[in-house]
């Protein structure tokens, strides 16, 4: 990677990564939040174009095969990629470039951009998890189910990152995330 940095944030669905970003982001306006696209429907709060792109399963295929994906995953029975131009632009141009992806999209990451920093947020146990999903209030009990399974996959993988945060306390939580990326090497 040549100027900007690259960082993800991952964890399981419900855990609250979209929520500590959207703090993060209203903090530090210079990020820049790479929204993905996906084959899922959009939730009624949604944007297209500003939560995600959201696209037909043979224009996500078409996405894979031109290699204008960074990273893909299937999850929960949708397919999610994170936009290759976007990106590298935005890296080329000194911009810190936020991905917010699950764990097989994360370790893509890793293996082509070693030094990506990656950060795991854990949820306090697997119950909060649980209530989280199920009081956000937007998926199917099938869809919630699919998430706590892969939930369960995925928090033995936190210690292949860079950092792990417990969100438990939000603030705390982002004053963790804040220390790691804008505390000066050596301090
Ligand atoms: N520290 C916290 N304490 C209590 N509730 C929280 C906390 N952080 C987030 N939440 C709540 O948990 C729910 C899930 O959060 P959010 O949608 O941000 O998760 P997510 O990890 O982005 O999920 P997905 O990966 O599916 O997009 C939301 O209702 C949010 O308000
Ligand atoms: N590998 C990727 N995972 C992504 C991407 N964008 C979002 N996600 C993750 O998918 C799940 C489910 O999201 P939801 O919006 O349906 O709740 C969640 O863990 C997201 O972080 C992506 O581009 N690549």
């Amino acid at each position: 990677m040549a100027i900007g940095k690259l960082i993800v944030l991952t964890g399981p669905s419900g855990v609250g990564k979209g929520t500590l970003l959207r703090s993060l982001l209203q903090r530090h306006p210079e990020l820049y939040f790479s929204v993905s696209v996906t084959t899922r429907p959009p939730r009624p709060s949604e944007t297209n174009g500003q939560h995600y792109y959201f696209v037909s399963r043979a224009e996500f295929d078409r996405m894979v095969l031109n290699n204008e994906l960074l990273e893909w995953a299937e999850f929960a029975g949708n397919c999610y990629g994170t936009p290759r131009r976007p990106v590298e632009e935005n890296i080329r141009q000194g911009r810190w470039v936020v991905l917010e992806i699950e764990l097989e999209g994360a370790r893509q990451i890793r293996q082509n951009f070693p030094e990506a920093f990656q950060i795991f947020i854990l949820p306090p146990s697997l119950l909060e998890l649980e209530y989280r999903l199920r009081s956000r209030g937007h998926d199917s009990e099938e869809s919630i189910a699919r998430r706590l399974e892969r939930a369960k996959s995925e928090i033995p993988a936190a210690h292949e990152f860079d950092i792990q945060v417990v969100n438990d306390d939000i603030e705390k939580a982002l004053e963790r995330i804040e220390e790691a990326l804008f505390t000066p090497v050596g301090v």
